[in-house]
């Protein structure tokens, strides 16, 4: 299968299991969203994805292979990747220079294949991109610790693009952003490769609601349920335990 593939994912920290039976996939082009309570294990399961943690059982496999056995570089340069935070942001260089690092990471060895002004060129042409995609353009040469907390988030966003993810893991886009930011976030998300698989770990079921196609709904360690958003917000399980019935 192309994409994510999970099976019987399992994680134990001593005796208590945080995550167990999990079957997900997630294909190219996919846009799902992971809810659940608070301590329901979503974290966890980013990180067993990206490999900083390591599962007590299961298998991850990325395009028909086992990840089981690759650390969380391999893993990104195998193309997953999680969203950076804010606190990984050099605050006092521009929106540009902070994209440029992680191209140029990216690059590493490979971008002395290129004579150094081809090099340049296309690095710089690849940070017009990113802030074209994400609508920074205008802030490009602004300290990162200028901008509003929103924008610092799609900052984040453009970080983690320029590795040339083909899936992301968005942890919590959202959270701090303001509600006046928050339409910033929706358009980000919005205007993604339609090739890259996205989930998507959110409290903010508007933003949820509007951005996935399809949501996993997580309790205990435990997939409870995966639908439609229309097919989650009618069932009465999530709404009870979840929702609060706040979605109709
Ligand atoms: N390193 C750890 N050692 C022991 N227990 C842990 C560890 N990391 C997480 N847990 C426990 O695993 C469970 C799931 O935590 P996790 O952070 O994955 O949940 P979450 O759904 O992301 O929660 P939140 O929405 O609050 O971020 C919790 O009971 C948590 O206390």
């Amino acid at each position: 299968m192309q994409g994510l593939e999970v099976r019987s994912l399992r994680k134990a920290f001593g005796g208590l299991t945080v995550a167990e039976g999990i079957d997900f996939d997630l294909p190219p082009g996919a846009r799902k969203a992971l809810i659940g309570p608070n301590g329901a294990g979503k974290t966890t399961f980013a990180n067993l994805v990206t490999g900083k943690l390591t599962p007590s059982g299961g298998t991850i496999r990325f395009d028909g292979a086992d990840l089981g056995a690759l650390g969380e570089a391999a893993r990104v340069k195998r193309g997953i990747a999680k969203t950076f935070q804010i606190t990984t942001l050099f605050r006092t260089l521009t929106v540009r220079e902070n994209i440029r690092l992680p191209i140029l990471e990216r690059l590493g060895r490979g971008g002395r294949l290129f004579g150094r002004a081809a090099c340049n060129a296309a690095v710089e042409d690849e940070i017009e991109m990113l802030l074209d995609q994400l609508a920074l353009i205008s802030l490009a040469d602004k300290p990162v610790h200028s901008l509003a907390y929103g924008q610092q988030r799609l900052v984040e966003l453009a970080l983690t693009l320029a590795l040339k993810p083909r899936v992301i893991i968005l942890d919590e886009p959202a959270a701090g952003v303001p509600s006046s930011e928050s339409h910033l976030i929706v358009q980000a998300i919005e205007r993604l490769p339609g090739d890259l698989a996205v989930l998507i770990i959110e409290h903010d079921m508007d933003l949820v609601f509007r951005v996935a196609h399809s949501i996993v709904v997580l309790v205990n360690g435990r997939i409870l349920t995966e639908g439609t958003p229309d097919e989650i917000s009618r069932d009465p399980r999530v709404r009870q335990l979840y929702l609060g019935g706040a979605h109709d």
